[in-house]
């Protein structure tokens, strides 16, 4: 029988990560007593990971369960205002609480009402998808999409806690799982050499909601985040040349430049992975990345079965990079490694550089 991992997070509002299974149980601890009614804001399809859930919330409180709209579809301002209606008619009041059940579009969702209710109550993330898992949940970034842009709307607001159920990955398609894996790989590439190694030397069909494998991986990734979170919240800056938290916005300029122009058809770990190569392809031109390693990011996104190489209009792409939150002014900011670990922003690189390497992007280097 596998033990529960629990990894904590500092700071001002210090909250606990929880890797294992049945977890659901962990909630009235977390939430508290003086909590009165409980907000449960689920991916409206995954009723029946839910219920269960739900069970145990009402044997404590008042419960107000509400379904969101598929994925992307739930990041809005129009969802946000329905909430924020249900959330009044039912009387929440500062000490109420919010629970989100889904994957990283209803975390950042209902993370942004339960930042934004009466200025912010208490909100615990069950996170279903690995990609929620590792990255959606912990941290306390929340937000919600524009007709300009990905996450342009959005607060810092921590939760109270993260439960990573490992058995409600069971029903996540493979290539959701797949998906996350993008941002698992990231944390590699940024802060952690090991699940490189692990990812290289892993059957990718072994990486299965079960296996002690990906659960390896899962932990890593979180404790990258953390350590990440826990020096710069607020995403202010690093220290001593360090990007603080804006380190794991690596490959998300053109990923979400992707997301966006696609109408979100291509997922978000999809996107991470081909713009982690496009930031290696960057940082190789502009930076002094080893060739080798480009070929090494290719190598382990591919491996995992994730996109490498995309082959949209560069000058759509461009201008959705400029809405990028790394941006200053008409300067666009890039994450790049110097090597795997050793990250730093490349500011403003030359246009001829960014179409070169979106160039060696779309032939596949
Ligand atoms: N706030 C942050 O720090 C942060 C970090 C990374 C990503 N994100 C955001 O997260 C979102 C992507 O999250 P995602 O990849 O989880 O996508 P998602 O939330 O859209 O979920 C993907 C799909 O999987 C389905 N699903 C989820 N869990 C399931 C399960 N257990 N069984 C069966 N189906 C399941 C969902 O219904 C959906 O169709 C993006 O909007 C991205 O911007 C936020
Ligand atoms: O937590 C962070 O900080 C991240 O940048 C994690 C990213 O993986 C995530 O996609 C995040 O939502 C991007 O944030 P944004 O500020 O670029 O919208
Ligand atoms: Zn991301």
């Amino acid at each position: 029988m596998s033990t529960d991992t629990v990894i904590h997070v500092g700071g001002a509002a210090p909250y606990d990560v929880v890797v294992g299974h049945d977890l659901a149980g962990r909630l009235p601890g977390i939430l508290g007593e003086s909590v009165e009614r409980v907000a449960v804001l689920y991916a409206g399809t995954l009723g029946a990971l839910a219920d269960p859930i739900v069970d145990i919330l009402v044997e404590h409180y008042d419960v107000l369960a509400l379904g969101l709209p598929e994925g992307e579809r739930a990041k809005t301002a129009p969802v946000a205002a329905d909430c924020w209606e249900a959330l009044g008619e039912a009387g929440f009041t500062r000490s109420d609480a919010v629970v989100t059940i889904g994957g990283g579009a209803s975390t950042d969702l209902g993370g942004f009402v339960a930042a934004t209710w009466l200025r912010g109550v208490r909100v615990v993330h069950v996170p279903t998808t690995v990609l929620a898992m590792v990255d959606a949940a912990v941290g306390g970034k929340t937000g919600i999409n524009t007709g300009a842009g990905k996450n342009l709307v959005g607060s810092f607001h921590e939760p109270a806690g993260v439960l990573c159920d490992l058995s409600l990955l069971d029903t996540l398609p493979r290539e959701e799982l797949v998906a996350g894996l993008g941002e698992v790989v990231k944390c590699g590439f940024i802060a952690d050499p090991a699940i490189l190694d692990l990812v290289e030397r892993t059957d990718p069909a072994a990486l299965t909601a079960g296996s002690a494998e990906l659960r390896e991986l899962v932990e890593r990734a979180i404790r990258v985040k953390v350590d990440v979170v826990v020096d710069d919240l607020r995403e202010t800056g690093g220290r001593d040349g360090h990007p603080g938290r804006e380190v794991l916005n690596y490959g998300h300029t053109l990923a979400h430049a992707i997301e966006r122009t696609s109408d979100y058809s291509v997922r978000h770990g999809e996107a991470v992975a081909i713009g982690c190569v496009y930031v290696a392809e960057l940082a190789a031109r502009a930076g002094s990345l080893d060739p080798a390693l480009v070929e090494r990011h290719r190598a382990a996104f591919a491996r995992v079965g994730l996109p490498t190489t995309y082959d949209g209009s560069f000058d759509d792409l461009l201008d959705a990079m400029r809405v990028d939150k790394k941006a200053r002014g008409s300067q666009l900011r890039f994450v790049v490694l110097d090597d795997v670990a050793a990250p730093r922003i490349l500011a403003g690189p030359s246009e001829d550089d960014l179409r070169a390497a979106y160039a060696a992007l779309a032939s596949d280097g």
